[in-house]
């Protein structure tokens, strides 16, 4: 059995005496794969990504970081906050310079230059000049840099334009087949990671509402159009809406359909939608979903 990329048993966090901002996250991420966090706003992805990152300690429970604890796998991991935290008064070169010091013997200059040269940056110039995308480049350059063996990307996409997002996505998943790389990224984007992501982790509430392989999620689960007043039972409902005549659903099938229904395999953000809608929707049973690690 090979170690998991992230693994997290009854993991939880709390701020002082908030409410919990995760709590009772259980879920195993295999190595390789590119794994998508989705949830809504609030939902606990962040705290998630700090927590794997080693930038937070869980309030309970355990997050396996490449086999060890977290702190022990920093050197291995590359994390790009939300905000992209970076030395304001140092260019463009200076930061580069900065990470290849940083990771002596493993940094990869080549990689880091080219995602700031798509951008057209002057190297000499200072981090605090540059806008939020440019800003961005050069956090994911740092990051792809490291040739880290696990990626962590909180939001990495969200202020980048859409051809800039086009071509760092490119860099990105070239780079990640070629060396193996687990990543996990957050976005709000769903629909365009359908394309890039393998692996999908939604989180709800603080808790993991659904995790596993993409095909897998979307396989186990049937988006049903019938007539209006259809019984779905017995199979599992995780969102159900009648218009006029018609009823549409998003269910997981027990035993055999209808043959009076239209059904199609759900996208992916029909999937994540259908959910979302739905806090109460009930998680599918581990066993199904679980990816072989
Ligand atoms: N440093 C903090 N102190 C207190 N509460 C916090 C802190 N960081 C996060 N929280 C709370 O924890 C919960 C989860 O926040 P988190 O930032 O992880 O969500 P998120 O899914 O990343 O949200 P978004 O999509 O808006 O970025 C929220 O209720 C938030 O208010």
């Amino acid at each position: 059995m090979t170690v998991p990329a992230l693994e997290a048993d009854a993991l939880g966090k709390r701020f002082g005496r908030r409410a919990w901002a995760l709590r009772d996250c259980s879920f195993r991420l295999p190595a390789a794969r590119v794994c998508a966090v989705v949830g809504s706003n609030g939902a606990g992805k962040s705290t998630l990504l700090a927590l794997a990152a080693g930038l937070l300690a869980p309030t309970e429970g355990t997050v396996r970081v490449l086999g060890a604890h977290p702190a022990a796998a920093r050197p291995r991991v590359g994390f790009v906050a939300q905000d992209k935290p970076l030395y304001p008064q140092l260019t463009v070169a200076e930061t580069l310079r900065m990470g290849a010091d940083l990771n002596p013997g493993r940094w990869d200059a080549d990689t880091a230059h080219r995602a700031v040269a798509g951008g057209d940056l002057d190297p000499g110039r200072r981090i605090r000049a540059l806008s939020g995308g440019q800003r961005t480049r050069v956090a994911l350059a740092l990051a792809l840099g490291k040739r880290p063996e696990l990626l962590l990307l909180d939001e990495p996409m969200a202020d980048l334009d859409p051809l800039a997002r086009h071509e760092l996505m490119g860099l990105l998943m070239g780079e990640a087949a070629a060396h193996g790389t687990t990543v996990v990224m957050s976005s709000h984007v769903v629909a365009e990671l359908e394309d890039s992501c393998d692996h999908l982790l939604l989180i709800g509430g603080g808790q993991v509402r659904l995790s596993g392989e993409i095909d897998d999620l979307l396989a186990a689960h049937t988006r049903v159009t019938a007539p209006a007043g259809a019984d779905l039972a017995p199979h599992e409902v995780v969102e159900s809406r009648t218009t006029g005549r018609q009823l549409s659903a998003v269910i997981r099938p027990s035993g055999p359909l209808s043959d009076d229904w239209r059904t199609h395999t759900p996208s992916l953000e029909e999937l994540v939608l259908s959910y979302l809608r739905n806090p109460t929707a009930p998680a599918p049973a581990p066993e199904i979903l679980e990816a072989a690690v």
